[in-house]
């Protein structure tokens, strides 16, 4: 199994994603990351980081039907279906794949690339939502927040069958850290799947090392490999304001950053992705820079 902890390769895969969000900017995100300089900063730890570039998207789509349950499905559905394709080639290389995004739909291409090596996968999900609406549940039609619940299994047969649909995730190893703002259906399917959700109400009663110890354990518990599903919005929108969807009291600077450094002392990452990062909403770049520090803090450095 290639982790962190054993492959000095890392393959940075762009995905200039903002169709699932359904809000410009976003895609801009891979170009935010990359120019606070990600790839130096991984080198400095002693990685080879080879940039893939991005995958293309074709952001001239139609407009969709404001009433439309899964807004631009189809494109969405190709660029994931790539994606999922590269992250499986990379890692077939024995490479790590790290992926920047992008809206968070792209966490389909991402983990679905990864199951076509790794049979049990845990998921750390980071993130002031829980990302688990259907096509029935959804307000919003966004896909970004339908991510998860397809990587259960629940959803768009289109979304759901892609890299094959026996390819997904055991409840049991997944776990939302961060979560502040949960839409009534998803309520219901967490409930029903069993998800560990550690809302911000528990990171203030037990702190985030407890948070982090229990979430690692439900993570590694008889899985192959963890996969950290990084979304800024996770933190504080202070600390972080350039994200679509801003939810305040958010996860700080330094819990985030202790997250990262825990997760990789535990060591069996197989992969990353940082996504929502909006350069158009941002404030001075902060949130690229603190995506790019948190990445740090992820692969290894320490503060002495
Ligand atoms: N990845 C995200 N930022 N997701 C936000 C989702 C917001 C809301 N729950 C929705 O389904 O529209
Ligand atoms: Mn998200
Ligand atoms: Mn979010």
């Amino acid at each position: 199994m290639i982790t962190t902890k054993n492959s000095n390769d890392i393959s940075l895969i762009g995905v200039p994603l903002q169709l699932g969000a359904n809000r410009s900017g976003v895609d801009m995100g891979p170009t935010a990351i990359r120019s606070s300089n990600i790839q130096a900063r991984l080198e400095t730890l002693g990685f080879h980081v080879s940039d893939c570039g991005d995958i293309e998207v074709n952001r001239l789509q139609d407009r969709c039907d404001p009433d439309e349950k899964l807004k631009y499905l189809a494109e969405i559905v190709r660029v994931n279906t790539k994606l999922a394709e590269m992250v499986a080639q990379e890692m077939g290389k024995g490479r790590f794949p790290l992926v920047i995004g992008g809206d968070h739909s792209i966490a389909i291409g991402t983990i679905k690339g990864i199951l076509q090596h790794v049979n049990k996968l845990g998921v750390i999900w980071f993130d002031a939502h829980t990302d688990v609406n259907t096509e029935f549940t959804t307000t919003s039609g966004h896909i970004h927040g339908m991510s998860l619940a397809v990587l259960l299994g629940h959803g768009h047969a289109s979304l759901t069958s892609i890299g094959g649909a026996d390819k997904k995730l055991d409840p049991r190893n997944v776990v939302i850290i961060g979560a502040r703002s949960i839409d009534p259906g998803e309520r219901l399917f967490l409930k029903e799947q069993g998800i560990r959700v550690f809302t911000m109400y528990d990171i203030d009663k037990y702190g985030m090392k407890a948070v982090m110890d229990e979430a690692l354990e439900r993570v590694s518990a008889g899985t192959d490999g963890i996969h950290l599903s990084l979304d800024l919005d996770g933190m504080d929108p202070r600390e972080a304001p350039g994200v679509g969807t801003p939810v305040e009291g958010g996860i700080t600077y330094r819990e985030s950053h202790f997250a990262m450094e825990y997760l990789h002392e535990h060591g069996a990452l197989v992969s990353a992705e940082i996504v929502e990062v909006n350069p158009m909403l941002d404030v001075n770049n902060r949130t690229a820079k603190s995506a790019v520090d948190l990445a740090g803090s992820l692969f290894g450095e320490r503060i002495l």
